[in-house]
């Protein structure tokens, strides 16, 4: 889902490439899924499978790490998952910091899965007065003056961007003279840090525009086919034997 940018060479310093990097996610949503399954071993073919990735590059990413499986038993589910944690930094704990607690940042605190993989966060933090104190997922938002303290005070360097789109490169500015190294940004623009900072963006609506694409070329694609079966539906007609029971042309 998560469009991205980062600051940042394509390969890594340690050798492993960043579309490396943006796989193993992937693999490591559907390992844990085998692991809270309790499969012990899985084929690089299943695992591709499940992964939603191509086998052979699965591999070549897997050799990035040093595992290479074991022939014809595959490789070890708990082992992979620690091993691909420990290469995306997930064995420690991140404190990370919401900005902007509108419907969006209010959606972000209260989804689990940030906890479950390691990501606590730490603070929420509006700029409206009136939400300051207000427990959202339990937690006080706190109003945007504490925004230096807090990160300051609790370590953080990953600062999630849910503001509205005009407020974002002033949020992001602060959070990066505050020692925030990586941001998420949900606002719907292009953010400007300085080199070392790193930026992930995500954006619904450039996802759903993809998909808007790919619909329209299909619609494009069926009335094609469709403007075609007239004319080869006549050619089939002329070749069909005497019982008359040749299936009509098939799709493209
Ligand atoms: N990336 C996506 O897929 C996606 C999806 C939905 C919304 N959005 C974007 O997320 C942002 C938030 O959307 P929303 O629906 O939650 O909006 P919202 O209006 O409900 O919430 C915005 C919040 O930001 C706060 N805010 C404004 N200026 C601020 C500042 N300078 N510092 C701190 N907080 C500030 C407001 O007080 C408000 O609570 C928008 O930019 C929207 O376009 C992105």
């Amino acid at each position: 889902m998560a469009t991205g940018r980062t600051h940042r060479p394509a390969t890594r310093s340690r050798g492993i490439p960043e579309a490396t990097v943006a796989r193993l996610p992937l693999y490591l949503r559907a390992l844990t899924a085998l692991s809270e399954r309790s499969v012990p071993t899985v084929s690089s073919e299943e695992l591709a499978a499940a992964a939603g990735v191509n086998s052979a590059k699965l591999r070549k990413d897997f050799s990035y790490l040093g595992s290479y499986g074991t022939r014809g038993v595959g490789y070890d589910v708990e082992y992979l998952v620690y091993q691909i944690s420990r290469e995306l930094g997930l064995t420690q704990d991140w404190p990370v910091v919401i900005v902007g607690i509108g419907n969006l940042g209010a959606a972000l605190a209260n989804y689990g899965g940030f906890a479950s993989r390691g990501f606590r966060v730490a603070a929420l933090i509006d700029a409206d007065p009136g939400m300051a104190g207000k427990p959202v997922a339990g937690i006080p938002v706190q109003h945007t003056d504490e925004l230096e303290k807090i990160i300051q005070d609790n370590g953080v360097s990953i600062g999630v961007i849910a503001t509205p789109a005009g407020a974002a490169q002033q949020v992001c500015d602060r959070l990066v003279a505050a020692g925030v190294t990586s941001i998420l940004n949900f606002a719907p623009t292009v953010l400007n840090v300085p080199e070392g900072v790193d930026v992930r963006k995500v954006d619904l609506s450039i996802e759903l525009q993809i998909l808007a694409f790919h619909e329209q070329r299909k619609a494009g694609e069926e009335a094609a086919a469709e403007a075609a079966v007239p004319a080869a539906a006549r050619k089939e007609s002329t070749d069909q034997g005497p019982d008359g029971d040749v299936p009509a042309v098939m799709p493209a």
